[in-house]
């Protein structure tokens, strides 16, 4: 059964050797609008990213994460992803989990489309002969075709995303994390992405997604969570949860 449990979770970032500043400095700082909470020990910055976060997530359940910059919500997704490791806490995952981030990350950008298509089924866990099945369903959806032959580095962005797209959707996960993933891309491939995410939301049990673009988590989300300064200040339904980050943004 799909599952992700957050018991108490805390993720720090640490920065050492930065400089002092003056006390005006220090006052300025204070009133910024994004970030998380940021404090200042000697010479080094912590930034508490994540902080004692509780949250579980059942099959169904299809969030949505709101917050202005700095909330957490990549950080979040991250964490869940096993990407970063909790200073302090649990993080449980039960089940395949598929991840959307930004481009570079689990792509080598020397290897061309080909190999990395090959090398996004080997990290999905699955085997040769599953990977052979999908290799044309993803070279069909990202449109490159000789252009799979180069290596990614040579794509523009919106080409390294039709091929990070296609690979990310093309193997079934029970737990699909998404962050800010439809930004690049023409028109019309974000219309056939839009379907193809549809589509394997309908069939993957959990879905976390994070995004500034009201519409499109209203239509893909059941659920929603309001982040401020790394903490979940709200849980709700979408349109609420919207509402609440429009009153603290206001
Ligand atoms: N690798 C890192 N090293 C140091 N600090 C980091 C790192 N990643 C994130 N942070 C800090 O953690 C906090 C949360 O960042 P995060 O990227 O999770 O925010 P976000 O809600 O996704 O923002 P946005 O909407 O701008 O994408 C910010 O204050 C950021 O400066």
């Amino acid at each position: 059964m799909a599952r992700v449990l957050l018991r108490n979770v805390d993720v720090t970032f640490t920065s050492r050797r930065v400089k002092r500043r003056t006390a005006d400095d220090t006052e300025a700082s204070q009133e910024r609008v994004s970030g998380g909470l940021i404090e200042r020990q000697g010479s080094t910055l912590n930034v508490h990213a994540i902080r004692n976060m509780s949250l579980l997530l059942k099959p169904g359940d299809r969030l949505g994460v709101v917050g202005r910059n700095g909330a957490g919500k990549t950080t979040l997704l991250r964490t869940i992803a096993g990407i970063y490791p909790p200073k302090r806490g649990l993080v449980a995952v039960d089940g395949h989990i598929a991840t959307m981030f930004n481009i570079g990350l689990g792509m080598n950008m020397d290897a061309t489309g080909y190999e990395n298509i090959r090398l996004a089924g080997i990290v999905a866990g699955k085997s040769q002969r599953e990977i052979d099945g999908m290799q044309d369903d993803i070279i069909r959806f990202t449109g490159l075709g000789d252009y799979l032959d180069l290596p990614i580095r040579t794509y523009s962005q919106g080409m390294a995303m039709r091929l990070k797209f296609a690979c990310a959707t093309a193997f079934d996960a029970d737990i699909l994390l998404f962050d800010e993933w439809l930004g690049a891309g023409d028109a019309a491939f974000q219309a056939r992405a839009k379907e193809r995410l549809d589509d394997m939301v309908k069939r993957s049990r959990i879905l976390v997604l994070a995004t500034h673009n009201v519409k499109l988590m209203q239509s893909v989300c059941n659920q929603a969570i309001l982040m401020q300064e790394g903490v979940i200040t709200h849980r709700g339904d979408v349109d609420e949860v919207i509402e609440r980050s429009k009153a603290v943004n206001s």
